[in-house]
């Protein structure tokens, strides 16, 4: 069995590879980073160590890489693969479409067997969007020969991976709990099962459940540590007044989830406090930079914040910690993050109010736009710096 993995990062090695050779795929990945590609193409093997005490180490044997830009060998990959997954960031879809299209149109042309095409991104239909990136390069004919033939099941992921320092350039170091949910419902018979992969019928509900606490509760974790001056999310996460404002945003989009899905809620505050521990991982140094990264990404209508804090509003709950949370976020700068930098100077040539309506598609007359305007004015002074 084949599967060819876009993207060889943090969890493109560290998780969906790891997972797939476990299973007994034979993983190929494809990224644009020649130097990684370089490194796994002469070594075909790396290692992944767990944060935990005895840091437990897994050696994945048998992969080979190929490079993202030669489309030709990319759509070569996607035409003998068995299974297409994705760890890019959902913004790059776009660009590795086009690739998988021409493989697609290349396995049609050989009447080759079913594929599955799975987007492992931090995104609600990750690998439907990845789809319509796919058929904007195929024409109808061939849109019409690749349904019930190409399935883009769509997927929840999660494992904390953080920015590799290792000497090793291929080693990967992970946080040792991990989830993978595939939508079954949107899946082909015959698929060569992937060893702890959660198969469900419905995906919305884990996936909202995954993105709107772990996701919502790390990155304000990370912009409220760095309003405080904190470069990692341990050291955040050391301070108990962030713990407190962390818990009290997961608790607001647990009070949505809770109404919306029916959770039980003593579960649901396990799952927070268990979430809670995994931020705070004495074994991991993770960057508030990183968890912060892409803020116009994670401001956007569709992502972890402005989503639940709508959906809660609508459903008569009034979040007031989230509003905070999203407030932090336009006051995020880091340099290095184009998105960071584009906040800001949206913010200083139009102010707050239209940025915030910009980037979150919140009207200005919506009562969630008055309350974020407001925690922007307290919080704006009290950026460390
Ligand atoms: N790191 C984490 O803890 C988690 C990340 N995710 C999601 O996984 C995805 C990947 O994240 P990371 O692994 O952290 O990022 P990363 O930056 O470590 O890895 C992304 C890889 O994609 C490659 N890439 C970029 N453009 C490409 C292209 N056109 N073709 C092939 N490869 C390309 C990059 O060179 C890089 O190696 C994101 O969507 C993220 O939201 C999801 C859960 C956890
Ligand atoms: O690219 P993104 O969305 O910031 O992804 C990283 C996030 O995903 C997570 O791994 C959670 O699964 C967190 O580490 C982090 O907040």
């Amino acid at each position: 069995m084949r599967a060819l993995h876009f993207g060889a990062g943090n969890i493109g090695r560290g998780f969906i590879g790891l997972l797939l050779s476990n299973s007994g795929y034979k993983v190929t990945f494809s990224d644009v980073n020649e130097t990684l590609v370089g490194h796994l193409q002469e070594r075909g093997a790396y290692t992944v160590r767990l944060a935990n005490e005895t840091q437990d180490e897994f050696h994945v044997e048998g992969v080979s890489a190929i490079l993202g830009k030669q489309i030709d060998v990319v759509a070569d990959a996607v035409a003998e693969a068995d299974l297409v997954t994705t760890a890019v960031g959902v913004n790059i879809l776009k660009h590795i479409a086009e690739g998988i299209a021409r493989g697609i149109e290349r396995r049609i042309e050989r009447g080759a067997q079913p594929l599955h095409v799975i987007a492992c991104e931090n995104a609600i239909g990750g690998s439907t969007q990845l789809k319509e990136h796919v058929y904007s390069h195929l024409s109808e004919a061939m849109q019409q020969r690749a349904e019930g033939l190409i399935a883009f099941p769509d997927a929840a992921v999660d494992r904390i991976v953080p920015l590799q320092h290792n000497e090793d350039p291929l080693e990967v170091t992970v946080e040792p709990f991990y989830e993978w949910v595939v939508d079954e419902s949107q899946m082909l018979p015959g698929f060569h099962r992937i060893e702890g992969v959660h198969y469900v019928d419905h995906l919305e509900p884990y996936i909202e459940r995954k993105l709107f606490t772990v996701n919502t509760g790390h990155c304000s974790a990370a912009y409220l540590g760095f309003i405080q001056g904190y470069s990692t999310i341990q050291e955040a996460m050391a301070h108990e007044d962030i713990v407190k404002q962390v818990e009290q945003i997961m608790n607001e989009t647990g009070a949505l989830l809770v109404k919306k899905y029916g959770f039980d809620s003593a579960e649901h505050e396990r799952y927070i406090h268990k979430i809670l521990d995994r931020f705070r991982n004495p074994y991991l140094t993770d960057e508030v930079t990183r968890v912060g990264r892409s803020p116009i990404r994670k401001l956007s209508s569709n992502d972890r914040l402005v989503r639940p804090a709508m959906q809660a509003f609508d459903l008569g709950l009034h979040p007031v910690y989230l509003p905070k949370a999203m407030a932090a976020a336009f006051l995020f700068r880091d340099e290095a993050d184009q998105e960071s930098m584009d906040i800001q100077a949206a913010v200083s040539r139009e102010g707050i109010d239209k940025a915030i309506t910009r980037y979150t598609s919140i009207p200005q007359e919506h009562p969630l736009h008055a309350s974020i305007a407001a925690e922007y004015e307290q919080l704006k002074n009290q950026v460390h710096s």
